[in-house]
């Protein structure tokens, strides 16, 4: 897969270079290409920003330097199998970044994004990309960063951990929060019974008694206990008038 980001912060990009994205990029599952805004101004200042028309605070992106931004990555990664990328545009008014969301987009060859700033990018470049590419706003949370090169790492991550080779073990792919509505269940490790200062904590002992049947049990039930304690929304309402209604969850 290959990622193009424009961004006026390309260092913000830096933990792409880390860790399991880094290792993907090493080998060759991910060609990340990071791109500064500001290489595509055209004055001495470099600006990508001016006030907003009809008045306001703040400053809003300019469109031509992200005009000719996106036409250079468009150009740069047009061998990727599909003509143009699908165009990711993080912001506070976008689509919910779901887990179902993140296997769409890693299906596909070619993505970019595109980082706001300031109080956003002026309208008409999500209407010129539009003509161009496929272009989804994308959403973190109800809540608003100064950037989008924080959402765009989360987006990676997310994306780049479902491509095959990327995560060694891919079973710890399965059953993790959200790959099938529940919330994940509480996991242990040694030692069995950790004496805590004068407190002993031990583990549920149904994860020691080597009966699988009953620890896949137990852990079920667990999830059901904390995503009807936690997501009740992520629940079908059968579910929760149902066996879930009379669980003592705190
Ligand atoms: O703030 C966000 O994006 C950065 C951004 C983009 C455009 C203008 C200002 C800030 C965000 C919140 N949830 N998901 C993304």
């Amino acid at each position: 897969m290959r990622l193009d980001v424009v961004t006026i912060f390309p260092d913000y990009l830096a933990p792409l270079d880390l860790s399991l994205i880094g290792k993907a990029r090493r080998d060759g599952i991910l060609d990340v290409h990071v791109h500064d805004l500001r290489t595509f101004t055209d004055d001495r200042h470099r600006t990508v920003d001016d006030s907003p028309l009809g008045g306001g605070a703040g400053m809003v992106m300019k469109p031509e330097p992200w005009a000719r931004a996106l036409e250079h990555v468009v150009d740069a990664g047009a061998s990727q199998g599909a003509p143009v990328p699908h165009l990711i545009v993080p912001g506070p008014g976008g689509v919910p970044l779901t887990q179902a969301l993140a296997h769409e987009l890693a299906q596909e060859p070619w993505l970019a994004f595109a980082c706001g700033r300031y109080e956003g990018i002026d309208e008409r470049v999500y209407e010129h990309a539009g003509e161009r590419m496929p272009v989804t706003i994308v959403s973190l949370g109800d809540y608003v960063l100064n950037g989008g090169e924080v959402a765009v790492l989360a987006i990676v991550e997310a994306v780049g951990r479902l491509l095959p080779g990327v995560v060694g073990n891919a079973e710890s792919l399965v059953e993790e929060s959200h790959e099938d509505g529940l919330l994940e269940y509480p996991v242990y490790t040694r030692p069995a019974v950790w004496a805590d200062g004068d407190v002993v904590r031990e583990v549920p002992p149904v994860l020691l008694s080597g009966n699988h049947g009953a620890i896949a049990a137990w852990r079920h039930e667990q999830r059901l206990e904390r995503t009807a304690a936690r997501r009740p929304d992520l629940l079908p309402t059968s579910a929760t008038t149902g066996a879930l209604a009379d669980l003592d969850v705190r």
